[in-house]
């Protein structure tokens, strides 16, 4: 018998989308270079290899970002316990909403994700890293 989904990713982003903070493009570009804010990566290595980076995000891959929020936990990461705005962001907005609540959640805060992601970003003309070229 099939598996039944009882709450799918149509109901997880909209609960996330009611409880976080979403910032456009617009917004977030107005943010670089703020001292207080940490912009926070979620994608994985090989999208960042492909696609290229914002500079100056902090990089955390979303399959670690609970382990590198919490003090407590062996993985943790000092950039999370300072006191600065964190604006999540992904390649198309979904991830961050996702991972926003989630570190809400845990009390991280403020937190915020970005509307569109990354190729939001880069198709807004905002400042990014090209990926390096392919070597051979
Ligand atoms: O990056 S994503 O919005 O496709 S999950």
């Amino acid at each position: 018998m099939p598996q039944t989904i009882t709450k799918g990713y149509k109901a997880l982003l909209a609960e996330a989308e009611a409880a976080v903070k979403t910032l456009s493009v617009e917004e977030a570009k107005s943010l670089v270079g703020r001292d207080d804010i940490v912009f926070v990566d979620l994608r994985d290595p090989r999208e960042l290899e492909r696609e290229g980076r914002m500079p100056g995000a902090f990089h955390c891959p979303r399959g670690m970002l609970e382990f590198w929020i919490d003090p407590e936990s062996p993985y943790a990461k000092p950039v999370f316990q300072e006191d600065k705005q964190f604006v999540f962001f992904c390649a198309g907005g979904w991830r961050s909403a996702l991972a926003a609540k989630t570190a809400q959640d845990m009390g991280l805060k403020p937190v915020a994700h970005v509307e569109g992601g990354f190729s939001a970003w880069k198709k807004a003309g905002a400042p990014f890293d090209a990926p390096a070229p392919k070597q051979g």
